[in-house]
């Protein structure tokens, strides 16, 4: 997959997206992420690439001269023909969760304009952004975090990204629930011990505990979630078991 970041601050991805699991990805050529600096398309002799908003009011906005000459020169390195995903965060957004980072993650190109002040020239987002997408009810100083969010989230979902011991078919929000407790050595810390179902070596039990903890869990936290998850005889029986011992 190829992932182009339009951002005033390329250096704010060195980090989350540098390392580990992405880097290794990167490096593996399941990924190639490139940051381009929206500053480097400015016409203004001052290299500005903000101004003061129409009608008032406080802080910056983004003008649109950079960022379409900046969209326009990038998506000229893209191979697909028609316009590629191009995706905006902001908290006027679509909320983001895991199964639009399914869908994200089957493109072979996709671009992210990241805004940063008050945000980018409205032009921008009629004239160029296909998904405006938010993480949560926040206000960040930039759109960087939350790209680098969806970059992570999307990433870890291309085959071959997480290695055979890391299998993502369990986690969270894909069976529906929420993931059942981890536990690893040593059996005894500091008098914590670990549940002895988990080294019985008995896999049906293992599963049937496993399974048990995710309903708990989420009948607790995310009840929401349990309406819409698939539910087997036994978990329905759990779920009734759970309920009248609250
Ligand atoms: N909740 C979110 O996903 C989110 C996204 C962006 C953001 N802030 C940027 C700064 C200016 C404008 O581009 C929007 N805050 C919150």
């Amino acid at each position: 997959m190829i992932i182009k970041v339009l951002t005033l601050f390329p250096e704010m991805f060195q980090g989350p997206l540098n390392v580990s699991i992405i880097k290794n990805a990167q490096e593996k050529g399941l990924l190639d992420i490139e940051y381009i600096n929206i500053r480097d398309f400015t016409d203004s002799k001052h290299k500005k690439v903000d101004d003061y908003p129409y009608g008032g009011g406080a802080g910056m906005v983004m003008t649109p001269q950079p960022i379409f000459d900046c969209y326009e020169s990038t998506i000229k390195t893209l191979h697909s023909s028609s316009k590629p995903r191009t995706i905006y965060c902001s908290p006027k957004g679509k909320t983001f969760h895991q199964e639009m980072a399914i869908e994200m993650a089957k493109e072979k190109e996709l671009v992210f304009i990241c805004g940063h002040y008050e945000g980018v020239d409205q032009r921008v987002i009629d004239e160029l952004i296909t998904d405006e997408i938010s993480i949560g009810d926040f206000v960040l100083t930039g759109g960087e975090l939350p790209v680098a969010v969806i970059i992570d989230t999307i990433a870890r979902l291309i085959p071959g990204v997480l290695g055979q011991q890391e299998s993502f078919q369990e986690e969270s929000f894909y069976s529906g629930l929420l993931e059942y407790p981890h536990y690893t050595r040593p059996q005894n810390f500091r008098g914590l011990t670990v549940p002895s179902v988990l080294f019985s070596g008995n896999h049906k039990e293992i599963e049937k505990w496993r399974r048990k903890k995710s309903l708990e869990i989420t009948l607790h936290r995310r009840p929401d979630l349990i309406e819409k998850a698939e539910l087997t005889e036994e978990d329905k029986k759990n779920i009734n078991a759970f309920k009248n011992h609250c």
